[in-house]
């Protein structure tokens, strides 16, 4: 296919930042393959200059990765290899229903990935309960305090409500699904973001899209603002849906890095060259 591709133009310049991480990815790095060249786009500059920048000195710990949205088995596989180098990890969003699920608890009609088999970048068949219960264990073993959601927000449906129901704990009842942590959990999330020196979120920890389910990914962005500007915390959001987010509640300019690549970004914390930044001939410094 990337031969196909390539045979209608004469240059490559990418500018997609956030599928740089993406090892299979025909357009990222085959296409630059086939012509024997390639050049970075504007976005990719700035990316990459913003990095360097941030991870070119040692990463000031402690360091709090915050992880939510939906793409659960593509997370859970990056986040394994950043284990050495956070000292918390915070799950929210729909991501963290296949971990609770894992950790025993009910979770009701709430999205999510438990049960389920796929194949990772190098085409092995995971099973994603084998690999949410390993990865809490390598957690332990690693140090890594993990927070999950202790509340939620809930409703029938993912549809705005004024009723939306409140658990006390972290299960949820069956027919309804986990939209949004609740407060006890934002609660215990900002108090985590507090002592930290270094964070860097990917995933919203609800859906934000919708009002109702808005405030905790809200109180994140909030916190993550008011920490960077009243003593400095090195804060990074990554991801297209945070950034939109964090764009929406006002905070976005109020942090270090607004990245728009989220797993990109758990690959350049953890210290790899991006493949589809390693193909390429006039990349900056
Ligand atoms: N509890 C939940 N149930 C269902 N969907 C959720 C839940 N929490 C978050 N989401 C959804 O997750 C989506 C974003 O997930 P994704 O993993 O794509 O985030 P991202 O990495 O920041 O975004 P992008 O892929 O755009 O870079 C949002 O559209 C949001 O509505
Ligand atoms: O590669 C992808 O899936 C997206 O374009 C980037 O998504 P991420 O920000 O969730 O990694």
């Amino acid at each position: 296919m990337a031969q196909r591709i390539a045979s209608y133009g004469d240059y490559f310049i990418s500018d997609a930042f956030g599928t740089c991480h993406r090892i299979n990815s025909a357009t990222m790095v085959d296409i630059p393959a086939v012509l024997g060249h390639g050049g970075t786009g504007y976005l990719l500059q700035s990316e990459i200059s913003a990095y360097s920048k941030i991870l070119g000195g040692a990463a000031p710990r402690p360091i709090v990765a915050i992880v939510g949205g939906t793409k659960v088995s593509d997370k859970i596989l990056l986040l394994e290899h950043i284990m050495n180098k956070i000292d918390c990890l915070i799950i929210g969003g729909a991501l963290a229903f296949t971990f609770l699920k894992a950790a025993g608890y009910s979770i009701g009609n709430s999205f999510h990935e438990a049960g389920q088999s796929f194949e990772d970048k190098y085409c092995e068949e995971q099973n994603i309960d084998e690999l949410a219960k390993s990865f809490l264990l390598t957690a332990r073993s690693c140090n890594v305090e993990i927070l999950l959601p202790s509340d939620h927000v809930c409703h029938t449906r993912c549809e705005p409500t004024d009723a939306a129901m409140i658990t006390k704990d972290a299960n949820v009842p069956d027919s309804y699904m986990a939209l949004d942590i609740g407060p006890h959990t934002v609660a215990a999330y900002k108090k985590c973001i507090s002592i930290c020196r270094m964070a860097i979120w990917n995933g919203p920890m609800g859906v934000f899209e919708i009002p109702t389910y808005s405030t905790g990914s809200f109180s994140i962005a909030k916190a993550l603002g008011d920490a960077t500007q009243a003593r400095g915390l090195m804060s990074i959001i990554a991801g297209g849906a945070s950034g939109n987010a964090a764009r929406l509640c006002g905070h976005s300019c109020r942090v270090s890095h607004v990245s728009s690549g989220g797993g990109a970004s758990l690959d350049l914390l953890e210290g790899k060259v991006l493949p589809g930044i390693e193909i390429l001939d006039d990349k900056v410094n």
